[in-house]
């Protein structure tokens, strides 16, 4: 039995150069998976390793046809976390800038220094209501300490050559790097040297997925003085190290995987369930709120109360890394009933508002690639909107008082406004008015996704037919 507390694992693992066609699972199959974010490197192959669930990703595709600044590593990891992986074990070429880091060596990664600079670094970009927040994701520890003290035991118990930690460089590629970059990377204190940690680990984080890399030392980059200018790295000797040292790899991650299977990963993953159970709270708040809707003091209490719950949750959460595309669709959910709530008791037609608010909701849900499509091709006013996850003058009229405040506002004029006299009075109507531009254009951009959708629905259905 591999599982621990009826928790199963499932083990993503990314291969990356020389471990590109190299199936070392048992009874494998492989699978096909779409993200949000386009397609992975190649499909996915399923199999156990000692009776250990893994999905093996090869991360230049088995062909190595896709180069480091081409791999669409959230497609990739997007798609290793919906076949069920929860944590993530991958291999790195690398080159060595310090003199210790023989070829031939394992270097287990404990920390990185980004030198990208064309690659989508984060999944929370704006584009996808999956991941609607900002997102400034903490680095340390970038990489898992209870996968990397695995690792470690296991190169001590094989006897293989390995270095306890190694700060990884990541350079941009495809290109090497020049000696006065490489002399100056080894001044920064970088062990090694390779072109796709980053984003990886990042977007692991992320994700909430533990990540662990073993990083296979194929060269000495090209700092060294004094040596024949053949030892300085090319692609044919990366290849042949590689080669060299494939079984110590392979041989390491069949000792690794069971090892991994018995942590008790439950409390380590639990950060994600806590806040679903905060959104319970919330829930049960929204209710209560719901029928206290005639006394107004206990309703905008409990309506108040709630909302900043959803702030604080959010800001938490981010904080403490615990944001989950789950969540980000229940804090949707949890929205548009309480607004709704309070839109049917302000409104005669205030049940119109909450339907075009769910049918924009289900829209924006769908997780289609032509969803994409429709945003790229937005109109201003939509494109103006979303800028910078709505934090623009727009995005805060129209979200933050249009959408969220205007129904509170309302229900506080219906209860308290009608005895305001004199500066209170212009005051209460001003900000009604501003609250209701801003929902005006609200509903502009809801009824263009509406029927931005509804066209490509209808544009399916004729070319299916
Ligand atoms: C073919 S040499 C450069 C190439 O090798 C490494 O790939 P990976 O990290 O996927 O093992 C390095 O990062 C470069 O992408
Ligand atoms: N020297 C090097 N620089 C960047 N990526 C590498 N992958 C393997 N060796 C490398």
């Amino acid at each position: 039995m591999v599982s621990t507390n009826e928790f199963e694992l499932k083990i993503g693992i990314i291969g990356g150069t020389g471990l590109n066609n190299v199936n070392f699972l048992q009874d494998s199959h492989e699978i096909e998976i779409d993200t949000i974010f386009g397609a992975p490197s190649d499909k996915l192959l399923c199999g156990k390793i000692n009776n250990v669930e893994c999905v093996l990703l090869s991360r230049h595709d088995k062909n190595h046809l896709t180069g480091p600044s081409n791999v669409n590593y959230r497609a990739n990891l997007l798609a290793l976390k919906k076949a069920g992986c929860q944590i993530l074990l991958v291999t790195t070429a690398c080159g060595s800038l310090n003199e210790n880091y023989k070829p031939g060596d394992l270097a287990i990664l404990d920390d990185f220094i980004d030198r990208t600079y064309k690659r989508e670094q984060s999944f929370f970009d704006g584009s996808k209501v999956e991941f609607a927040k900002i997102c400034h994701i903490p680095m340390y520890p970038a990489f898992n300490n209870e996968m990397r003290q695995v690792i470690i035991d296991e190169c001590k118990k094989m006897a293989i050559g390995f270095h306890e930690k190694s700060t990884m460089v990541t350079i941009e590629g495809p290109r090497f790097s020049s000696r006065a970059e490489s002399k100056m990377f080894q001044q920064w204190g970088g062990h090694t040297i390779n072109m796709t940690t980053c984003p990886e680990v990042v977007l692991a984080k992320e994700l909430g997925m533990p990540y662990a890399s073993i990083g296979i030392v194929t060269d000495y980059d090209c700092w060294r003085d004094n040596v024949d200018d053949t030892e300085h790295v090319d692609v044919a000797s990366v290849l042949k190290t590689f080669k060299e040292t494939l079984h110590k790899v392979t041989n390491l991650v069949y000792e690794v995987v069971p090892r991994l299977a018995q942590i008790d990963w439950q409390p380590i993953l639990d950060k994600h369930s806590k806040m679903v159970e905060n959104n319970y709270f919330r829930l049960i708040l929204i209710i209560f709120a719901w029928m206290y809707i005639d006394e107004p003091k206990i309703f905008l209490v409990l309506f108040i109360f709630q909302i900043s719950l959803d702030f604080f949750d959010g800001y938490f959460a981010k904080k403490l890394n615990q944001i989950s595309a789950f969540g980000a669709w229940i804090d949707v959910v949890l929205d548009n009933m309480s607004r709704g709530i309070l839109w049917v008791h302000v409104w005669r037609f205030g049940y119109i508002i909450s339907v075009i608010e769910w049918l924009s909701f289900s829209f924006t849900q769908k997780n289609g690639a032509r969803w994409k499509e429709t945003f790229d091709r937005a109109p201003f006013l939509v494109k103006k909107l979303f800028q910078n996850n709505f934090r623009n003058p727009l995005g805060i009229t129209a979200i933050s008082a249009g959408l969220q405040g205007l129904p509170i506002w309302l229900y506080f004029v219906l209860n308290y406004g009608s005895s305001a006299s004199g500066i209170y009075f212009y005051l209460i109507r001003s900000i009604l008015a501003y609250c209701v531009i801003g929902r005006i254009i609200c509903l502009c951009v809801e009824l263009w996704v509406i029927f931005k959708n509804l066209e490509i629905l209808l544009d399916e259905d004729s070319k299916s037919t």
